[in-house]
C-alpha cells in the first residue's frame, strides 16, 4: 500500500461562515511524544451529519475527543480548533461552558442510575435552575427531540436503567440536548446497539439534523452513506479524504480511500 505520508489529501473546504467547526493543523500526542492525528485540517458545515471513517486506530475518536476539549488531560495538541471564532483551548475558554454548547455521546448509553427524569434535569438543576415547569418543559421537548417521549411519558421517575439499551442511547442523546448544545459529538452511538434500535437511532439522529450540526465516528460504512452528508475518511492519523458522503462512496479519490471503502483493510 501506498506510504500514507506521500498521499495528497483530498479535502472539501466551505467558507467561513458556513462552519461552525474547523480544525487547522491539529496534531496529537499521547504521553506528550507518540503523535497520533497529523495536522488535520478540516472545516464542519452548519446543521450537518458528517461521519468519520476509518480503520481501527485511524484516528477518529482521538480527533473527536479533541473538539470539546476530552483529551485535555492525556495528550498535549498542537494548531487550532475554531467554535465559531472561539479557539477552544484558549486559557479563557470555560470548559464546561463549551461543553454545553458541543455535547458528546459515547459508545456505550451510560446514563445516570436516577429517574429518566433526573437524568434530563440533573445538568440543569447542578447549575441552579428551579423553575419546575420550565424543568418539566425541558424534559418534554428534549425527549422529544430524541424520538424517546411517546416511550417513556409515563414512566418519567421509573430508573433509566430499566430502558432498553436503544432507549438509554436516545436518553443520552435528550440529557445533551437539554442543555441546548449546537453541536453532538457521537462517538459510535449505534455500536451496542440491535439492528431494530440502530435504526430507530439513526432516525432520530436525520430528525435532529435541521437543528444541530453533529459529528459522528462511525465504523459501519452503511451508517455513514445513510446517514452522513458528509464524510472524512481517516488512515494512520491522517485524512486523506473529505467530500460529502456520495462522492466519497461512489468515487473515492484516493486508492487507498477506494480499498477502505471497497472493504479491502480495516
Ligand atoms: N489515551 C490514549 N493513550 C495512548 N494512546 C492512545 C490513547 N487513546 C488512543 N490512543 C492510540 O491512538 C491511536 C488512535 O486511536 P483512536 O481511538 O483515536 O482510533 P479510532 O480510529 O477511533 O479507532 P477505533 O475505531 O478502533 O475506536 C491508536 O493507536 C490508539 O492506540
Amino acid at each position: 500500500m501506498q506510504d500514507v505520508k506521500e498521499v495528497k489529501p483530498h479535502i472539501v473546504h466551505f467558507d467561513k461562515d458556513e462552519q461552525i467547526i474547523s480544525t487547522q493543523d491539529l496534531s496529537v500526542f499521547y504521553g506528550g511524544v507518540t503523535q497520533k492525528l497529523f495536522d488535520a485540517s478540516l472545516g464542519f458545515k452548519k446543521k450537518t451529519i458528517t461521519a468519520l471513517i476509518g480503520g481501527s486506530g485511524s484516528g477518529k475518536s482521538t480527533f473527536l475527543r479533541c473538539l470539546n476539549r476530552m483529551n485535555d488531560k492525556i495528550a498535549r495538541i498542537d494548531g487550532k480548533i475554531w467554535y465559531h471564532d472561539l479557539d477552544i483551548n484558549a486559557d479563557n475558554i470555560n470548559v464546561y461552558e463549551l461543553r454545553k454548547n458541543i455535547g458528546m455521546v459515547f459508545q456505550k448509553p451510560n446514563p445516570f442510575p436516577k429517574s429518566i427524569r433526573d437524568n434530563i434535569t440533573y445538568a440543569l438543576v447542578a447549575n441552579g435552575e428551579k423553575d419546575k415547569q420550565k424543568l418539566d418543559q425541558i424534559v418534554e421537548e428534549s425527549l422529544r427531540a430524541a424520538a424517546l417521549w411517546d416511550e417513556v411519558k409515563d414512566k418519567l421517575n421509573k430508573s433509566a436503567l430499566a430502558l432498553s439499551g436503544g432507549q438509554q442511547q436516545r436518553l443520552c442523546i435528550a440529557r445533551a440536548l437539554a442543555l441546548k448544545p449546537e453541536v453532538l459529538l457521537l462517538d459510535e452511538p449505534a455500536s451496542a446497539l440491535d439492528p431494530v434500535s440502530t435504526s430507530k437511532l439513526e432516525d432520530t439522529l436525520k430528525q435532529l439534523r435541521s437543528d444541530y450540526s453533529m459529528i459522528m465516528v462511525t465504523h459501519n460504512m452503511q451508517q455513514a452513506s445513510r446517514i452522513s452528508d458528509y464524510t472524512a475518511f481517516f488512515h494512520l492519523g491522517h485524512v486523506l479524504e473529505y467530500n460529502t458522503t456520495e462522492n466519497i462512496f461512489t468515487n473515492p479519490q484516493g486508492q487507498i480511500t477506494e480499498d477502505y471503502i471497497r472493504g479491502s483493510f480495516g
